[in-house]
């Protein structure tokens, strides 16, 4: 037995807020977790610190499994966001003491590394075309493999996804929500002529991927990915809110290409009508807000049956918590598909030092014992919380939107 001790949450801002749980055993052996939920962090942090940690002193950090199944069914209000980062962040800080506990990095007691390494994708963003294809050249002279294109959309202010730090691409960019104007029409025309762009300067071998964020009805997103199939893009991701699954079907019936889904889902239980229908082809899910690895491993299985392959968020406010725990599992399961990988900043890296690496287009979660991630306490406390927000979307005439 591995008898939980302690835990407690640390919350740190070294340019951005990260919540990171840490799961202490009798026998001084810790593992972390994280819980960061953007734009809504302190509510993850009181669910754990004012309603998780209780439960969990005293039990058996090996029983990964009942300690899931515990917090899930055993506070009656399932999954949603909030529960069920919480429950990613114990989930996450458990396989990190048990992977220690056997002196292995996690990958191997997941059954082993499926691959040499994990293709990651980076995001080129720029305010115009010109300046994208620069970008996602920068990428390609990295050895990345796979680019996501952002522009900025002529005749709009502002769009989200495409920043000024090219590199360390902020989501939350405001201690009260920002607002960005919206026209589809304008959008439209801008994003073949970028793909165009980019398959000329960047040739046939390396991936081009596109976020829509969410922000088209189904038959615009059919549209979409018709004028796209000459670039073959490897995928169109959010071409729709997720909530009516019904939507994709359309999509589907007026285009080939790829279609993921799947960075606010939470549980199988939002992937499953899509993968069974065949209506993605890549499942976006994520460990920290998909409720860990254990429930991402069942997710991941569910799609292997329908030839659906992982495409894990990865964005900034996903800590190095989470990119380790991603990288273990990307690169144990068969159906692995790509990663998503923004840079984290020189000042989070050193609150979270880490063993995963970046090579040739390629990351590896590295050899350490456990996730290979670490807090420096001391470091993060110099970093207070500070509110941030994701922006808000609204039409030119001042409709409120999605993104
Ligand atoms: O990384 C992506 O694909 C995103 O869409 C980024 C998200 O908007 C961001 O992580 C939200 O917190
Ligand atoms: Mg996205």
């Amino acid at each position: 037995m591995l008898k939980i001790k302690d835990a407690r949450v640390v919350v740190t801002c070294p340019g951005r807020n990260f919540v990171t749980l840490r799961i202490e055993t009798a026998d001084g052996l810790y593992g972390l977790g994280d819980a960061t939920l953007n734009g809504r962090e302190l509510a993850v942090v009181s669910y754990l610190a004012d309603h998780v940690i209780p439960c969990l002193i005293g039990r058996d950090a090996h029983q990964i499994e009942d300690i899931w199944q515990y917090l899930y069914k055993g506070a009656y209000w399932r999954r949603g966001p909030v529960t069920m980062s919480a429950i990613a962040a114990v989930d996450m800080a458990l396989w990190d003491i048990k992977a220690k506990a056997a002196n292995m990095p996690l990958y191997q007691l997941l059954g082993g590394a499926c691959r040499t390494g994990v293709m990651v994708y980076g995001h080129a963003n720029g305010q115009t075309v010109e300046e994208t294809v620069d970008e996602a050249l920068k990428y390609q002279a990295l050895g990345y493999k796979a680019v996501r294109l952002q522009s900025g959309v002529p005749g709009l202010p502002s769009t989200y996804g495409v920043s000024g730090d090219k590199m360390f691409y902020e989501p939350a960019d405001g201690a009260l929500p920002t607002e960005n104007v919206w026209s589809t029409a304008k959008y439209m025309r801008t994003v073949p002529k970028l793909f165009e762009a980019a398959r000329l300067a960047l040739g046939d071998d390396v991936h081009l991927l596109h976020d829509v964020h969410h922000r088209l009805t189904p038959i615009e997103a059919g549209h979409l990915g018709k004028s796209l199939e000459p670039y073959r893009p490897f995928w169109l991701e959010d071409a729709t809110p997720a909530e009516n699954q019904e939507a994709f079907r359309l999509i589907r019936q007026h285009t080939t290409t790829p279609l993921a889904v799947g960075e606010v889902f939470n549980t199988i239980w939002d992937c499953k009508d899509l993968i069974q229908n065949q209506l993605i082809d890549y499942i976006r899910a994520t460990v920290v807000h998909a409720g860990g690895i254990t429930h991402l491993r069942r997710i991941a299985n569910l799609a292997d049956l329908y030839q659906v392959r992982t495409g894990c968020h990865g964005a900034t406010d996903l800590s190095p918590v989470t990119m380790a725990a991603a990288l273990h599992f990307d690169l144990s399961i068969p159906n692995f598909g790509v990663q998503e990988y923004m840079r984290h900043t020189a000042e989070t890296d050193a609150v979270f030092p880490h063993a995963y690496s970046f090579k040739d287009g390629y990351l590896h979660p590295g050899d350490a014992p456990g996730l290979g991630v670490d807090l420096d306490e001391g470091l993060a406390a110099k970093y207070p919380y500070s509110r941030a927000f994701l922006p808000v979307n609204r039409l030119e005439d001042g409709t409120m939107y999605n993104w």
